[in-house]
């Protein structure tokens, strides 16, 4: 199996950062950080409300990763305002996403079926720009297919329900791993780029990471939180050795 990719996200420093404004800690340092302990890319939410992520933070990740080498995957709404920041800043990825207010995390996938000619025009404008697409999704075929059909290139599939069934020991995880897991294989089969993320963590990370077509991993929350333990660089180095654990074969 090829080697599975860690996106690091970086929105939660912000968070931090955020609940006494000022400067510290920095997100960007973190992203540094991130880099130099073998993250494969960075991950940052520009979200409506800027709860965490500012758009300062965008220009100055932008500009990192491009120094350092690696890929920034964007995540943004479908809305007029993200297009314009993506395409002023032209990441390597963009991730849409859907996003309500009120909620205190991304619940759930982009409705792509549903959202067809508010979402194809996003998504045609940044693909011509060299932008790489994906759609944030949940395991649903229909909505890898329908993300196909407009032009994406990528679906990152919406890990959040079963991470939270595992975390709760419910009945349901195994169907959810297994809804993934079909998914995953659908959406390789229309030739698309398979990444997941939300809510992983060390207890969720293997058996995700031995879906044979997923080959990026987004993660933050879990690594912020953990960064606060036992530091960034270790947090990163065991999540990528489970990772790696999980390629060959040892999944849980
Ligand atoms: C789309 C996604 O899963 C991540 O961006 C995650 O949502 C982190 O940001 P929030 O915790 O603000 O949702
Ligand atoms: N797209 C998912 C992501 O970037 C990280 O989600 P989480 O680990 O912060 O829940």
């Amino acid at each position: 199996m090829s080697k599975l990719r860690l996106g690091v996200n970086i929105d939660h420093v912000a968070t931090i950062r955020n609940a006494r404004g000022g400067s510290y800690p920095d997100p960007v340092r973190a992203a540094e950080l991130a880099i130099a302990a073998g993250a494969d890319g960075i991950t940052a939410h520009l979200r409506e409300d800027r709860r965490h992520i500012s758009d300062a933070d965008i220009e100055a990740l932008a500009a990192i990763t491009r120094k350092r080498g690696r890929p920034l995957n964007f995540e943004m709404a479908v809305t007029q305002e993200m297009e314009s920041i993506a395409l002023a800043h032209l990441p390597h990825a963009a991730c849409l996403v859907p996003e309500r207010r009120e909620e205190r995390t991304t619940e759930g996938g982009l409705d792509v079926v549903g959202g067809h000619s508010h979402i194809a025009p996003v998504v045609s404008k940044l693909v011509a720009a060299g932008v790489r697409v994906s759609c944030f999704i949940d395991a649903d075929p229909a909505q890898a297919a329908a993300a196909k059909a407009m032009g994406a290139q990528v679906v990152e599939f919406h890990t959040g329900a079963y991470c939270d069934a595992v975390r709760e020991r419910s009945p349901d995880a195994p169907a959810l791993l297994e809804g993934l897991r079909a998914a995953a294989a659908e959406a390789g089969r229309l030739g698309l780029e398979v990444h997941a993320g939300h809510g992983i963590d060390y207890e969720t990370v293997k058996p995700i990471a031995a879906i044979p077509e997923v080959m990026e991993l987004n993660i933050g929350h879990f690594l912020i939180g953990e960064a606060i333990f036992v530091g960034l660089a270790p947090a990163i180095h065991r999540m990528r050795a489970l990772m790696d654990e999980a390629r060959v074969g040892k999944a849980a």
